[in-house]
């Protein structure tokens, strides 16, 4: 399985540039606005779609609204990392703990290490009145789904097969192994989308511009 987005996170990475602080500090004189509905986000779709471009521009677009929730991980920090910015760093057996009292929304495994997204962490948030943003693959969607967190789901789907490819490719951050199985995996991802009443909008990020807009429209949408 493909390792949830948390381990290869182009919106984080902005996050800890140099250009993004100088952004971010001119966008702090900006107001926070929050959308009526404050459920957490729980946005999806295959690796290479543009989810991180269309996160990154509802961050910047609405400063001090949205955040990401920080992951719990077994593995050890990396030169650099800060516990609670990056990771939330723990033993094993706290880990271990944690999945035995429900404590995660979703939790997976790669490289012998665990990964995971704590309730505790998101309702913290979300009481601090941020609107927090998951940005997973399908797995933990499904675990989600499960939880008792009610989150609202957005699906980000190409506007065909050939242009995720070439978006891919034209990334330039993967070899051909890793573009070739991110293909195989986004056609999995693409099929269980089709599930009814998995998502609650289907967004086709065709021309960026307009499936911004329709991101913007549905999360500003005056709650039900
Ligand atoms: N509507 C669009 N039209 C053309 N190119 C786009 C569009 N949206 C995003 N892209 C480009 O597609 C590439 C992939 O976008 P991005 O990195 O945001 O995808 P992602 O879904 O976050 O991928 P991953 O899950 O692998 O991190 C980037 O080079 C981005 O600039």
């Amino acid at each position: 399985m493909r390792p949830l987005r948390r381990y290869v996170p182009s919106t984080k990475r902005l996050f800890q540039s140099s250009t993004y602080y100088s952004v971010r500090r001119f966008a702090n004189t900006m107001a926070p606005t929050p959308p009526p509905d404050r459920r957490p986000l729980v946005i999806s779709g295959p690796s290479g779609v543009g989810k991180g471009t269309l996160i990154s521009r509802l961050f910047d677009s609405h400063p001090d609204t949205f955040t990401f929730s920080v992951s719990h991980t077994t593995r050890a920090p990396r030169p650099g990392e800060t516990h609670g910015v990056n990771y939330f760093y723990v033993q094993k057996s706290e880990f271990e703990d944690l999945i035995a009292t429900d404590g995660f929304v979703e939790h997976a495994q790669f490289n012998g290490n665990h990964y995971g997204t704590s309730k505790a962490t998101i309702e913290e948030q979300t009481a601090k009145g941020k609107v927090v943003v998951l940005d997973i693959e399908m797995e933990g969607v499904k675990q989600i789904r499960k939880s008792s967190i009610d989150a609202r789901f957005v699906f980000v789907k190409p506007p065909s097969f050939e242009a995720l490819e070439q978006r891919l490719r034209g990334r330039g951050t993967e070899d051909e192994n890793s573009v070739v199985k991110r293909l195989n995996q986004a056609r999995k991802e693409l099929e269980y989308a089709d599930t009814p009443g998995v998502h609650d909008i289907i967004i086709v990020n065709d021309d960026l511009d307009a499936a911004y807009k329709e991101l913007e429209d549905f999360v500003y949408k005056p709650v039900a």
